[in-house]
Order: structure tokens, then C-alpha cells, then sequence
């Protein structure tokens, strides 16, 4: 690696790099983990034949692609240290940018065409159109009917299934879809989503084509990446003499666990750091119920408490004696995770809570807390609550986050949530009783109907209406 005025350029010729992913969601988390795996390979002199082509498919993505174009899809990647330690790194592995509502075409010949081996997706928890409780496809949603034999379809799905139709009408071998979001169980819940699509738009034979012969690999995916504002493009023309038009920090430490089960081959990515592994699934929960999870204790109770950043909560007693006690709860659900010291783990986690220098927002994590609050938190609820175990901590969460959205409500404010109507309506139904709000099953399933649980959540949420 050279390192030039302290900034680690890219060490291999761009031009040698040919596509061999395509990533939908091109956000700021795929481009401080995904894209940096894929940098330090090449770097390394390997995976040439890997480069990623990015797809965004909102305005915002747009934006997201002038920008890189402007740059020659190179950014910059600062990681941000607890102790203030600062590295950054020009990233050179994303080879193009394609916006699919304009140039539809080329991301169909993308798909349909032999160097395109993965397609790899990190389009938000809300993005695959699931229901948390029954595991199914949502068929009903405007957008999924919209895209029921578009010419041009426009969701991930659709795009997806044109694609690997495609494919298969030119003899080419399926590519493998392998999801990087923070949903339990991301390969399954892909391969359920596709598939349903599949049925519905092409046909049951089609549908079962793809369950057959695409492959769906489980993934555990971490690394804190804050919202990039002007603050971070400051940083990095101020300390590393960059002008980024959007550039990604983030904290130092970095994980991926994946299954190995890539039929069509993958980039080395073990000699990056990452771990191939049979079950993620141990990981996956561990990383998600612990980290994911505190996340939400400490956005909620951080914000009614006053806080802007996820360090300022955590220097709050409050906030950490919640989070605290919520950890041992989500502990209890977790069976041993091979190689995991969780002692270890969860001392760490609280540091990186604590690093003041990555300036994360506690509206970042607070934001859709209904997609994410029922894959994070809900589960280890709901688990304690099966076994007849109680989890205040988890109801003092769930109660914190009702508190705001009544307030917000009243105050006439944003509820900052995809499905604000439906946040909307469980607010509603607080007004006679707090717990009313646990009246979504598709968010709570059964909790509601556990008295323990609901003592606790009214209790909580007495609690902070005073404060
Ligand atoms: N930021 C993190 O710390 C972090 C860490 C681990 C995992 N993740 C995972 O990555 C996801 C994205 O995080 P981010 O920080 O990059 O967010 P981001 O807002 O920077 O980017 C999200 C990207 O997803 C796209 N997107 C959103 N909804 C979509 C949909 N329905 N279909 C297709 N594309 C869609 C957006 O256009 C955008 O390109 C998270 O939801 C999470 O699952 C994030
Ligand atoms: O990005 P989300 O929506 O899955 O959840 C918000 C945060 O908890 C998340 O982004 C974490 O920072 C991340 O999962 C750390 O790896």
C-alpha cells in the first residue's frame, strides 16, 4: 500500500478491473465494508475480474452516481478511531454506476451477461418487502403490482427476475444473490422474496427455476457508517487535502461473515478478513440482537433524553444502565457463536458505542425504527416471553420508542418512519392505553398478549411520558 500525505491511494491499475458484481444500494454502508473488501483485494494484486458496477434506482442515487462519475468512481474512505487515529483510503474497486430508471437497458445487459457472476443488494430492512411475523412477500405492495410485466420494472425484485429470466432464456448459469442488510436470516428472506416475485410475474415454473438453481448465501455484515454531512467532506479537504463530493467515514472495525456457497465463485474475500463460514446464523443473531438492538435502546431513550450523537448517550447513566440490561436480556436468547469471546465482544461493542470521533446521529438509527425494531429487538421479547421469562428491558425500549411517536404526533412533527401511517395508528391506539401500541402483530406478533410484558411496557412508558 502507498501511503501519499498520510492518504492510502489505490496501488493497481483501475483499467485492469473488470465488473463481476453488480451492487443495488450503493449507500454509504456498501462503500466503507463491501467496496473496502473488495479494494484491499486488489491491492493485493487479486479478484481483478470482480470489480463492482454500483445500480442505484431513487434521485438520490443520482445524485450518488454524478458525483462518483465526476470522481472516476473513486471516494474516499476515512476511518475514524475511538483514540483519534485517522486513515484514509482512496477506494478504486466500484468500475462504474448505472442509474436504472434512466439506462434500464444497461443494467439489464449487466445482468444477462457472463462476467456478472454476483449481484449483491444492501437496500435497507424495509427494502425486501417482508413481513417479520409470517416470513412472506408482500404481493399486495403498489410498487411489486407496478413492476407485474413492466417493460422497465423498477424495484429490485422486478429487475432481479427480468434479469435472471434473461439469463436463462441466453443459456447463461444464474448469478448468486447475496444480501449485506441487517435483516435475520438475509439469504432466506432474499431467495422468499425473489421467488414470490418470480411467481407472480413469469409463473410457477419460472418460480421454481429459481428456487432450484439461484443461490442465496447467508451474510453478517458490520462496521458503524454514519450519514456523510458537510462536516465529513470538511474533514477530509481539511485533513487529507481531498475534495470528496461524497466521501464515507467510519469507525476502524470491520466484520463479515459469510456462507460459502457461491456457485458461479466469489473474490477471495477471506484474504481481506472476512469469514467464510457453514452457519452464519449464530452471527447473524449475535451481531444483530446485540449491536442492532442497543442501537435502538440507546436512539430512543437517547433522543427523549435530549442527545444528538450515539457518544453523548452513551456518556448518559441513564441510557447505559438501559442498554446494559437490555444486553443481558438479548444474551439469554443467543446459543455459543464459534470463536466468539462474548465477554469480549460486548466489552468492545460499548467502546464503539463510545467513539465520539465518528459523530453518529441518533436520528440515523432511530429513523424506520418499524422495520428495524421488529427484526432487532421484538425477537428477543418474544423469545424470553415463550419461555415465561420476563424482558423489561426489551419493553422499556419498545415503550421509549412509543413515547416519542405519541409526542412527535402531538407535536405535529415527522414520525422519520416509512410506515408512519401505521406508526401513526399505534400511537392512536395509546391514547386510552399505553399498551394499545403493541397492538401491531405485524411488528409484535404476540407480545401483546403477554400480561407480564405489558405491565412492563406500561410501567416504561409511564416512565418517560413524565420525564
Ligand atoms: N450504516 C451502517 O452502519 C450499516 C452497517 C451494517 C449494515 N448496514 C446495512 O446497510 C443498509 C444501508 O445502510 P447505509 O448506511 O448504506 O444507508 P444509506 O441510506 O447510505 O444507503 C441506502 C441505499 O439503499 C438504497 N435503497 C433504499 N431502499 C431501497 C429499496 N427499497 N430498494 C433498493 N434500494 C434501496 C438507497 O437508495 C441507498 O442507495 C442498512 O439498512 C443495513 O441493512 C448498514
Ligand atoms: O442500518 P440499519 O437500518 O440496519 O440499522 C441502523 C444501525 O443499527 C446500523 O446501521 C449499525 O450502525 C450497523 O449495523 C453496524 O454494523
Amino acid at each position: 500500500m502507498t501511503n501519499s500525505g498520510g492518504v492510502h491511494t489505490p496501488t493497481y491499475d483501475r483499467a485492469e478491473v473488470s465488473a463481476g458484481i453488480l451492487h443495488f444500494g450503493v449507500g454509504n454502508f456498501h462503500r466503507s465494508h463491501q467496496a473496502a473488501y473488495l479494494d484491499r483485494l486488489l491491492r493485493q494484486g487479486k479478484a481483478r475480474d470482480w470489480g463492482i458496477v454500483g445500480v442505484g434506482l431513487f434521485p438520490r442515487d443520482e445524485r450518488l452516481g454524478e458525483i462518483l462519475r465526476a470522481q472516476d468512481f473513486t471516494y474516499t474512505l476515512v476511518e475514524l478511531g475511538g483514540d483519534g487515529h485517522r486513515t484514509a483510503t482512496r477506494i478504486a474497486s466500484i468500475v462504474d454506476f448505472l442509474h436504472a430508471p434512466s439506462e434500464p437497458d444497461r443494467v439489464r445487459e449487466h445482468l444477462a451477461s457472463p462476467g456478472i457472476r454476483i449481484v449483491s443488494l444492501t437496500i435497507t430492512e424495509g427494502g425486501y418487502n417482508t413481513s417479520d411475523v409470517t416470513g412472506e412477500f408482500d404481493t399486495a405492495d403498489p410498487g411489486i403490482l407496478a413492476d407485474v410485466g413492466a417493460r422497465n420494472p423498477r424495484t429490485v425484485f422486478g429487475i432481479l427476475a427480468e434479469g435472471l429470466h434473461l439469463r436463462r432464456e441466453r443459456g447463461l448459469a444464474p448469478f448468486t444473490v447475496v444480501s449485506c442488510d441487517n435483516v435475520p436470516g438475509n439469504g432466506e428472506v432474499t431467495r422468499r422474496a425473489l421467488v414470490a416475485f418470480a411467481r407472480l410475474a413469469y409463473g410457477e415454473e419460472f418460480a421454481g427455476w429459481i428456487e432450484d438453481t439461484v443461490s442465496f448465501p447467508d451474510s453478517m455484515v458490520d462496521r458503524i457508517t454514519p450519514v456523510t454531512t458537510d462536516a465529513e467532506r470538511a474533514l477530509v479537504r481539511d485533513t487529507f487535502g481531498i475534495e470528496d463530493g461524497w466521501p464515507v467515514v467510519c469507525e476502524p472495525f470491520t466484520q463479515w461473515v459469510f456462507e460459502d456457497d457461491f456457485p458461479l465463485g466469489r473474490p477471495p474475500w477471506e484474504d481481506a478478513g472476512a469469514q467464510p463460514v457453514a452457519d452464519v446464523a449464530p452471527y447473524e443473531l449475535m451481531k444483530i440482537r446485540l449491536l442492532n438492538g442497543s442501537h435502538q435502546a440507546i436512539a430512543h431513550t437517547g433522543l427523549l433524553r435530549g442527545h444528538t450523537y450515539v457518544h453523548e448517550a452513551m456518556a448518559d447513566p441513564e441510557v447505559t444502565g438501559l442498554v446494559r440490561r437490555y444486553l443481558a436480556e438479548a444474551v439469554r436468547t443467543l446459543r455459543p457463536v464459534p470463536g466468539i469471546d462474548l465477554d469480549q465482544y460486548l466489552t468492545e461493542l460499548t467502546e464503539r458505542f463510545a467513539n465520539p470521533n465518528i459523530r453518529d446521529t441518533l436520528a440515523r438509527i432511530a429513523t424506520d425504527a418499524s422495520d428495524r425494531l421488529p427484526k432487532f429487538l421484538v425477537p428477543v421479547a418474544t423469545r424470553l416471553s415463550r419461555e415465561g421469562e420476563p424482558a423489561p428491558a426489551s419493553a422499556s425500549v419498545l415503550a421509549a420508542w412509543a413515547v416519542r411517536t405519541v409526542r412527535n404526533l402531538s407535536e405535529g412533527g415527522p414520525l422519520d418512519d416509512r410506515q408512519a401511517e401505521r406508526l401513526a395508528a399505534a400511537a392512536r391506539a395509546a391514547g386510552t392505553d399505553p399498551a394499545g401500541f403493541l397492538g401491531n402483530r405485524e411488528w409484535f406478533g404476540d407480545l401483546g398478549d403477554d400480561k407480564r410484558f405489558t405491565a412492563d411496557f406500561r410501567a416504561a412508558y409511564d416512565y418517560y411520558g413524565r420525564g
